[in-house]
């Protein structure tokens, strides 16, 4: 046993949401080790420096996490917590997420002042949302409506909202539940088969530096293996995709028993063509199942779309 308690620096982003996410670790961390010493250290990502600008613009893989990443292998920090599905597929050869939490309703809602659902909206309302992935899928369901940029953080994008910049804006559940936001009677949830989330979404991983064994042994006690199975094998039907954020894409795992089962799709940002499909397989290789969706939608027309 070391002697003098060991102090393990937490890196986030200092959003109300990565802060929230943060808090939700620590916790757990500081009632099961009491005997270490916790510090938040809070870093601006680029993705939060350059708020103006359209994400698909900007592309660029870890917008939310490199600089994360880079403390970490720099060991300025010792953690970092993440929305997994801002973490990209490829981590730095030293790095590896060392615990994924329970994950939340992965669903994305519909807000909109009047509390409207999708087929409610007026006919051409303006639905605020930079995700392509979120603009195809509605586009699919509602041909007539329209679509502004909305960037920021969760609150920044309810007040423009409000401001009346839009009739309605789409955001993940996990976000506003985890901030504690209270949207009852102008919010509705997207059905999947409407709106498929995104890879990891509602999920949140801590990335870690592998050869900290002291620490890996630690984190155990925050992975949740159903979430973990769920994600992975979501995150290698990304991976295998090789997408970024240009080309809409959403998948979805459930564990039943045994089972994997994984619902993806890929679509053209118009929502013209949408490629979707199901593949399910052995809890014992999650990544197989994602790769062998990869593979079929890739086959029936997903290459091409990728391609672009
Ligand atoms: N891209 C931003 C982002 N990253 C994670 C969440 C929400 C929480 C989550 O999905 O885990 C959000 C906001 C949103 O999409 O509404």
């Amino acid at each position: 046993m070391r002697k003098s308690k060991r102090c393990l620096r937490i890196g986030t982003r200092g959003s109300d949401l990565a802060l929230a996410q943060t808090e939700q670790v620590l916790q757990i961390l500081r009632e099961r080790w009491p005997h270490y010493t916790y510090e938040i250290v809070k870093i601006k990502t680029t993705g939060d420096k350059v708020r103006n600008l359209a994400l698909p613009r900007i592309g660029g893989k870890g917008l939310f996490t490199k600089e994360l990443e880079v403390a970490l292998l720099e060991e300025k920090i010792d953690l970092a917590v993440h929305s997994l599905k801002d973490l990209p597929t490829e981590l730095p050869e030293e790095l590896c997420v060392g615990a994924v939490l329970p994950r939340e309703h992965p669903g994305d809602v519909l807000i909109s002042l009047t509390g409207a659902g999708l087929e409610d909206l007026p006919e051409g309302a303006r639905i605020g949302t930079s995700s392509l992935r979120r603009q195809a899928q509605l586009k699919a369901a509602r041909p007539d409506l329209n679509f502004v940029p909305l960037r920021g953080n969760v609150p920044t994008r309810l007040r423009k909202l409000e401001k009346g910049e839009c009739e309605a804006v789409v955001l993940a559940w996990a976000g506003l539940r985890r901030l504690r936001l209270d949207l009852t009677g102008r919010m509705t949830l997207l059905p999947y088969q409407v709106c498929l989330p995104a890879v990891a979404q509602g999920a949140i991983g801590v990335e870690m530096r592998k050869e900290d064994r002291e620490l890996r042994k630690m984190v155990e006690v925050l992975d949740d293996p159903t979430t973990r199975l769920e994600v992975t094998a979501e995150r290698a039907f990304l991976r295998w995709l090789g997408g970024g954020c240009h080309v809409p894409i959403a998948a979805l795992a459930r564990v039943a028993g045994a089972e994997i089962l994984l619902e993806g799709l890929v679509a053209d940002p118009e929502g013209k063509r949408i490629v979707r499909g199901q593949e399910s397989g052995s809890t014992a290789y999650p990544e197989e199942v994602g790769i062998r969706l990869a593979e079929r939608l890739l086959r029936e027309g997903a290459e091409e779309l990728l391609r672009g």
